[in-house]
């Protein structure tokens, strides 16, 4: 049996992305879904995403981690779906879409696609560090000199050490200027560093905000994949409208044969 898959990145979080609206994709296999994304014996990726029909909107999302799980919701991946389903013509500027936590909204212009992400009301402050949930959990900390900084060796001690077996995404930032801020990622699911994480990113932004380190509602962000941008608005009720802005590519197209 073969299949299609095309290949998208995200500022450099890539993934393999398959149209299963027919339903034959081997679901349940974590190991096949684990080899696909292997980078030596597969294709490579961070994660692999299931375009599937939904009865209520234009498509769902069904996002696996590398190492074969299905993950909670990825926002670089869910801004390659929509640049996914306006290849395959299901959407033209807007999508709706259902994912694993809850509805999203999306607009997409030529290869910039806007993702509206869910609201944010419970920050947990720890120390040196904050704890928050942007629809997938995320642990951000402020470190100085980001560019030599360990983040595979500090990432994977905190994503076991401290949050144990359910694990978090791991962040470090570093402020740059008013309103930008650099940003490294340990990816739970991959267990590596990636050169970017869109909930991770969104989760730093508010972070920040709530911090007091930034006053500004729009918050740039640089990654080691390129440069990524979170709006929101912020009140006494915690984090509205919150958006993770950014391009979203395809890479190339290839056969999966099993
Ligand atoms: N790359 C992602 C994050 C994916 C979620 C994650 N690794 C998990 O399941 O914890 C993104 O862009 O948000």
């Amino acid at each position: 049996m073969a299949f299609t898959f095309y290949k998208y990145q995200g500022t450099g979080n890539d993934f393999i992305m398959i149209d299963n609206r027919s339903g034959i994709f081997p679901k349940k296999d974590t190991d096949f879904v684990a080899r696909l994304c292997d980078r030596r014996f597969g294709i490579g990726a961070d994660g692999l995403i299931l375009l599937e029909n939904d009865e209520s909107v234009d498509f769902k999302m069904v996002y696996y981690n590398s190492d074969g799980n299905p993950g909670s919701m990825c926002g670089n991946g869910g801004r390659c779906l929509v640049a996914f389903a306006k290849f395959l013509g299901l959407i033209t500027l807007e999508a709706k879409f259902n994912a694993v936590d809850g509805l999203h909204f999306a607009t997409i212009k030529g290869d910039m696609v806007e993702l509206i992400m869910g609201n944010v009301t419970e920050i947990e402050t720890k120390k040196n560090a904050y704890y928050l949930n942007t629809g997938s959990p995320h642990h951000v900390q402020l470190v100085k000199h980001l560019q030599d900084f360990d983040v595979y060796k500090e990432g994977s001690r905190l994503r076991y050490g401290v949050y144990g077996k359910k694990g978090s995404n791991i962040n470090f930032v570093e402020p740059i200027s008013e309103g930008l801020f650099a940003v490294r990622t340990y990816e739970r699911g991959v267990e590596d560093e990636t050169l970017s994480c869109g909930t991770g990113v969104t989760a730093v932004a508010i972070a920040m905000h709530y911090a007091k380190k930034v006053s500004s509602e729009t918050i740039d962000i640089e990654t080691k994949g390129g440069n990524l941008q979170v709006r929101f608005s912020a009140d006494s009720n915690g984090y509205s409208n919150v958006s993770l802005i950014g391009p979203a590519k395809q890479v190339f197209k290839g056969e999966i044969e099993w």
